[in-house]
């Protein structure tokens, strides 16, 4: 279980960018972050594994407090979340496997990760989370070589091999296509189902929100403007999320699309 009590921060520009949040998010539970640019997504999202480091108010993962740790203790702790990028962060000299295997240095002591000797166990489970993501052919190609939608797929699969209780997720698809987009949200919300993962998913495109998520908040100034179910997420409610922003037009997008979903983007 996850739990924000009164976070906020406010940078040192003095934007507030999230003002007294409190949220919950019970274990298993995928749940979308929308809202329009500046809302303070990304900086939830940061604040939580203190990327970001909070003005005030407290992150609980279970038991813990995370904004009380020591930053020993909250690199023991990072560990439970693994974080999945809009724009992949991977090492481009590096091959497939090896940027999979880089999510357990946190794990793994400074010389074996250093001369990149990983134990056998984590090795193995690196092919198996390629495999379930569709590149296990992949392994030993640079990541310069993969496609926007491969190299999510490494990111994901880098995340996972931490073995995280939460995954945070900061606009996974917003540098792919539509349909690669689909396919990336539809591959995360099923690995959050199969391993019972909690994940918070900050992402600009509502339909695709809608399409794969029970649980939508909706974020505007810092504040929670929304809490509830997609079906509950109705023009009026967007309109009081984004003001008069044109949010109907990636609804009439996504929509349009053909629905033909493919493994391999
Ligand atoms: N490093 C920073 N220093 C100062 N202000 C910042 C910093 N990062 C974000 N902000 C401000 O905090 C507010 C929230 O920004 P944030 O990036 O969290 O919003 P967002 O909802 O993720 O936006 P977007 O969808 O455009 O990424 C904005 O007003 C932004 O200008």
């Amino acid at each position: 279980m996850l739990r924000l009590k009164k976070l906020l921060k406010t940078y040192k520009t003095g934007d507030q960018a999230l003002k007294s949040i409190d949220l919950e998010i019970p274990d298993g539970q995928v749940l979308a972050l929308i809202g329009p640019s500046g809302a303070g997504k990304s900086t939830m999202i940061r604040c939580i594994n203190r990327l970001v480091e909070p003005t005030s108010g407290e992150v609980w993962l279970d038991d813990t407090d995370l904004t009380k740790l020591s930053s020993g203790e909250l690199r023991q702790a990072r560990r439970q979340m693994g974080m999945i990028f809009q724009e992949y962060a991977l090492v481009e000299r590096l091959t497939v496997m090896e940027n999979v295997l880089s999510g357990r240095l946190g794990y793994v002591g400074f010389w074996r990760s250093f001369l990149r000797k990983y134990p056998q166990k984590d090795v193995d489970e690196a092919y198996r989370l390629l495999d379930r993501v569709g590149l296990l052919a992949m392994a030993d190609k640079r990541a310069d070589e993969l496609s926007g939608g491969q190299r999510q797929r490494v990111g994901i699969c880098r995340a996972l091999i931490q073995d995280p209780k939460l995954l945070l997720v900061d606009e996974p698809t917003a540098s792919l296509d539509p349909k690669t987009s689909r396919q990336i949200m539809r591959l995360i919300c099923e690995l959050c189902a199969e391993r019972g993962l909690a994940a918070i998913i900050n992402i600009h495109d509502v339909a695709l929100a809608q399409m794969f998520v029970s649980r939508v908040v909706g974020l505007r100034f810092g504040a929670i403007e929304f809490d509830g179910t997609p079906q509950e997420l109705t023009p009026d409610v967007l309109t009081t999320i984004y003001g008069e922003e044109d949010w109907e037009a990636t609804i009439e997008k996504v929509e349009d699309e053909d629905e033909d979903e493919g493994a391999a983007a």
